[in-house]
C-alpha cells in the first residue's frame, strides 16, 4: 500500500489536466489525487502524489513536473503509516451502487436502495472499497454473469474480499476461494466477512495460483484477478492451468494500453476473449477457458516470473 505522499499546491486547470494514473515514467507509478481546499472563500488546489516506496529525486522532480505553478516551491513529503493512508483513502467516498450491489465504507450510513445487496467494505489495509474502476467494473462484470452457474470460483488477489462476496451472493451454492499475497489482506477479508455476514469463503495466502491450497481444489470455472498487468501477463500459464475447460476469466487491474499484451498472454494459454470494459483509463476483461484444461509447456517457477516489473 501507498506509503509517502508528496504534495505540491497547483492551479484549477492543473488539477483538471492530472489524471490519476498518470504515466510518469518511474519504476514505481504514484496514485495523484487533486482536492479542492476552501479557504478565506478563496479556491486553491493542491495535489497528493502517494507513492509505495520513499520517492527518489527523480520521482519527486516527476511530480513537480506536473505542476508548473508551484515552481521554486519546495513540496510536502510525508511518511504514512497504512491508517492514514486508508483513512483518506476512504475519507469522502460516496456509496457506490453497481448493479445489484451497494457498497459503502462506515464513514457513510446513508439508507441503501432497497433490494441491493448491501456490503460495508472497511479496507483496513488491504485495496478496494468498490470505488476504484478495477473493482467496480469486476463488480459489474460479476453482475451481469447472474444468469450463469458456477461452481467453483477463485478471486486471486482477494483485497478487501469485496470480488468474492459479490461472487458468494450471486452463486450461493459455488465453492469460493479468495487469496491473497498479502496476508494483511486476507485478516481484512475475514474480518469484512464477518461484518457483512458472508458465509463459507475460504482463504488462502498464496504468490499466483501455484499453492497446493488452490492447485488441489482446481479446476475453478470462475475465476477473478484484479491486480496488474505485469503479474496478470506473467501469471497467464499457471491462472489457465487452474481453469475448468470454457471457465471463465475476469481480469482487471491493467490500462487500457496494456490489454493487448494481457490478451495475448492468456490466448497464448487457449483463452479467447469475451468482452472487454473500458472504464477512464483501466480495463476490465472476461476471456473463456480453451475447449481442454490447459498445461503449461514449462514447469512454472514463480521466482522466474520475467513480467513483474514490467512497465507494459
Ligand atoms: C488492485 S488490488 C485488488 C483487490 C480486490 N480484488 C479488488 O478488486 O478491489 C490487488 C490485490 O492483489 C494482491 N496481489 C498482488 N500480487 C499478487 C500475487 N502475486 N498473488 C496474489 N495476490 C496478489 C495485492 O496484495 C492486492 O490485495
Amino acid at each position: 500500500m501507498p506509503s509517502w505522499k508528496v504534495t505540491l499546491p497547483c492551479t484549477r486547470a492543473e488539477a483538471e489536466a492530472i489524471d490519476a494514473a498518470e504515466d510518469l515514467g518511474l519504476d514505481s507509478a504514484p496514485v495523484l489525487m487533486t482536492t479542492e481546499d476552501v479557504e478565506d472563500d478563496a479556491e486553491r488546489w493542491h495535489l497528493d502524489a502517494y507513492f509505495e516506496v520513499e520517492p527518489n529525486d527523480a520521482a519527486v522532480a516527476a511530480v513537480q513536473a506536473l505542476v508548473p505553478s508551484a515552481r521554486g516551491r519546495a513540496p510536502a513529503i510525508e511518511q504514512l503509516d497504512d491508517e492514514d493512508w486508508v483513512t483518506m483513502s476512504q475519507a469522502g467516498l460516496e456509496p457506490l451502487h453497481v448493479g445489484r450491489f451497494y457498497v459503502h465504507t462506515a464513514a457513510q450510513d446513508a439508507p441503501p436502495p432497497e433490494g441491493a445487496r448491501v456490503f460495508r467494505i472497511e479496507a483496513g489495509r488491504a485495496f478496494g472499497t468498490g470505488h476504484h474502476e478495477t473493482t467496480s467494473g469486476c463488480l459489474a462484470m460479476l453482475d451481469g454473469l447472474a444468469d450463469a452457474r458456477f461452481t467453483d470460483v477463485i478471486d486471486i488477489g482477494t483485497g478487501t474480499g469485496l470480488l468474492a462476496f459479490a461472487a458468494r451472493e450471486l452463486w450461493p451454492e459455488a465453492r469460493v476461494l479468495a487469496t491473497d499475497i498479502d496476508p494483511v489482506a486476507v485478516d481484512v477479508t475475514r474480518e469484512n466477512a464477518e461484518v457483512n455476514a458472508v458465509p463459507g469463503i475460504d482463504l488462502v495466502v498464496a504468490d499466483g495460483a501455484l499453492a497446493d491450497a488452490i492447485t488441489d481444489r482446481a479446476p475453478y470455472d470462475l475465476l477473478i484477478a484484479n491486480i496488474l498487468a505485469g503479474p496478470l501477463v506473467s501469471m497467464a500459464p499457471e491462472v489457465a492451468a487452474i481453469a475448468a475447460p470454457h471457465a471463465t476469466v475476469v481480469l482487471a487491474g491493467l490500462l487500457g494500453r496494456q490489454a493487448s499484451e494481457v490478451i495475448g498472454a492468456y490466448t497464448a494459454c487457449g483463452c479467447t476473449l469475451e468482452a472487454r470494459d473500458d472504464r477512464g483509463d483501466w480495463t476490465i476483461l472476461r476471456l473463456r477457458a480453451g475447449a481442454e484444461r490447459y498445461v503449461p509447456t514449462a514447469p512454472i517457477d514463480p521466482a522466474g516470473r520475467d513480467g513483474w516489473a514490467l512497465d507494459i
